[in-house]
């Protein structure tokens, strides 16, 4: 589902952020990306839902060569992506059920199709009584909940969380941790980058270490691998 090769990524300024990343990700896995602070993990990411371009190399995902893409096909690729941030990125002028439902409204879905997904997104995430709350009345692990429901109410095929337990204490962590492992378990593969020693090291999954722009390691059931 995922394929690169080759990949490079320097900004315009000269930093080399990745320098020749190799890997395939298949569907359904769940996998950790770890490094360093700098190393090129939100890089990475970005590379993946074409927030940036690679400066050289192939990506492909799911059937996209995502680097040569024309500018209007990038919504048919995000489409199928959902994207968690470590800060939320919720509207804060809209309620929760609005939140959700406008990730469906972009994409022209049908009112009935909205009201009826947006209740079972809210419903996985815990948040039905919320539906009418505002952003800033919810707790971080409430909002997180959110950008997760809106993340999977178009049914992507894959995640993209970017330390998405980083503003979150550690109960609330286990929460979000627990609620992505559900998703990735109804089939949705799964991409985080974390500082998260705990999570990664009890979850056991997938781990890709980056370290100054190149894979330095891949595991299967891996560990963090470094002091925080
Ligand atoms: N928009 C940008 N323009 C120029 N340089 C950038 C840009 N974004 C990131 N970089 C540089 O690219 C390198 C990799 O950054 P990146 O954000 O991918 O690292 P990271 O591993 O996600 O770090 P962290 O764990 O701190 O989030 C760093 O040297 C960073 O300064």
């Amino acid at each position: 589902m995922i394929e690169m090769q080759g990949v490079f990524k320097k900004y315009p300024d000269g930093n080399d952020a990745l320098k020749g990343i190799n890997l395939v990700v298949d569907q359904n896995e769940f996998v950790y990306i770890v490094g360093p602070s700098g190393a090129g993990k939100s890089t990475f990411m970005k590379l993946i839902y074409r927030e940036e371009k690679p400066t050289k190399g192939q990506i492909v995902v799911n059937g996209f060569n995502i680097g040569k893409l024309k500018q209007r096909k990038i919504p048919y690729v995000r489409r199928n992506i959902g994207v968690i941030f470590q800060d939320f990125r919720l509207l804060p002028k809209l309620t929760v059920a609005e939140n959700v439902a406008f990730a469906m409204e972009v994409i022209e879905e049908p009112k009935k199709v909205i009201r009826k997904r947006t209740n079972e997104v809210l419903s996985l995430v815990r948040l039905k009584g919320k539906a009418n709350a505002y952003p800033s009345q919810l707790s971080g692990g409430e909002q997180q909940r959110v950008a997760i429901a809106r993340a999977i109410v178009n049914n992507p095929s894959l995640i993209i969380a970017d330390e998405p337990t980083g503003n979150l204490d550690p109960e609330t962590s286990w929460g979000i941790m627990e609620l992505l492992e559900e998703i990735n378990f109804r089939g949705t593969t799964i991409i985080m980058a974390t500082h998260n020693k705990e999570i990664v090291n009890k979850m056991r999954k997938r781990v890709i270490a980056i370290e100054d722009g190149v894979i330095v390691r891949d595991q299967e059931r891996g560990e963090y691998g470094y002091e925080v």
